[in-house]
């Protein structure tokens, strides 16, 4: 079969294939072994935010630095975000991607430009890539100059009004929870926030559909996020891993909870104290996947280097500065590649 350059999984998955196109095979090494998924005893942290203004502070503190010290992603809960927000959104996700194709391709993002807005599969510009098993629509919510509900979809009727609704409120959350984390490695509660700047974010919405031979593909290739801190939710099929101590440990899906995931800018300010997570999304047979992930990142122009604060004259800087533009240039055209990309601005001290 021919995976056209603009083609959907979701088209190619409904054609009722056995076998998936080659296109979408891992090479050996890279295929998830799918029996590993219950085994584990590892448990990616929860942190608890109940009473985040009072006498709990010190303790969820604690906990969040030991969390981004050791994986570099926690779930929460009690967060503040209403269950029935995270449901809208979800749902929002959901009923587009079932929707007849011609009104899906109304919203069709450019092909071959990195992270155009809008309805697509392949993610990269590079064209030898084995591609992932999954569609997303991407939306670009932040700054406000920068956005364009007309591009979003119309049905139903209240979908972009869920997004701004869902977008303020992540905002907001990410920005208590970047003072958490600056605070917890010894920063003033603003630090981080202020480096990054004015927030750029993007909602990015991923469906995966059921795979015939989920062994040989992978929903999402292994990466960390390219800007400061994520925000995900996903539904209660499952399928996000981490990568902790060489093992992929799956993340356990909890209705309410909210996946928060350090990116490559945070371990570069925190000079490597705290750590962007390795992560990676597995498919299966049986049923699709919907998750939503809000991505809250420097402007392009944005530079961004270690922290002065934390150097001494035993902990001096393990990453060279980086123009946050030129950084996601080279994400987008040499690929995400685990955690290479971070790995190539590190200085051998
Ligand atoms: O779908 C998931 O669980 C992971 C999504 C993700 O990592 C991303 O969009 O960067
Ligand atoms: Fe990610």
């Amino acid at each position: 079969m021919d995976v056209g350059s603009n083609s959907r999984v979701q088209a190619v998955n409904e054609t009722g294939l056995q076998h998936i196109p080659k296109e979408y095979m891992q090479p050996p090494d890279l295929r998830p072994n799918l029996a590993d998924r219950c085994f584990s005893s590892a448990q990616v942290p929860l942190v608890d935010l109940l009473n985040f203004d009072s006498n709990n502070i010190d303790t969820i503190r604690n906990g969040v630095g030991r969390a981004c010290r050791e994986w570099g992603v926690f779930q929460i809960i009690n967060h503040g975000v209403p269950t029935r927000l995270l449901d809208e959104m979800r749902d929002n996700g959901r009923n587009f991607f079932e929707s007849p194709v011609e009104e899906k391709l109304k919203y069709a993002c450019t092909f071959g430009s990195a992270a155009s807005e809008g309805y697509g599969s392949r993610m990269l510009v590079k064209e030898d890539q084995v591609l992932d098993w999954r569609d997303y629509f991407d939306h670009h919510t932040q700054p406000i100059s920068r956005t364009n509900p007309n591009r979003w979809p119309h049905n139903p009727p209240s979908y972009r009004e869920t997004v701004q609704e869902y977008s303020e409120q992540m905002k907001l959350l990410a920005q208590r929870l970047l003072a958490v984390i600056s605070e917890s490695i010894g920063l003033q509660a603003f630090y981080i926030q202020e480096v990054i700047g004015e927030p750029y974010q993007n909602i990015t919405i991923s469906y995966y559909p059921p795979c015939p031979q989920p062994e040989l593909a992978l929903g999402l290739q292994a990466h960390s996020d390219m800007g400061a801190i994520t925000l995900l939710i996903q539904d209660e099929v499952g399928g996000l891993q981490v990568l902790k101590d060489g093992l992929w440990i799956t993340v356990q899906p909890l209705r309410d909870a909210i996946v928060v995931n350090l990116g490559d800018q945070t371990q570069i300010v925190s000079n490597g104290t705290y750590k962007s997570a390795e992560h990676r999304a597995v498919v299966n047979a049986q049923k699709a996947r919907i998750s939503v992930a809000t991505f809250y990142d420097p402007s392009k122009q944005t530079r961004i280097c270690p922290a002065p604060e934390l150097i001494t004259k035993d902990s001096p800087p393990c990453y060279r500065e980086v123009i946050y533009g030129d950084y996601v240039s080279a994400w987008y055209t040499k690929g995400p590649r685990g955690k290479t990309n971070i790995h190539e601005l590190a200085i051998n001290n």
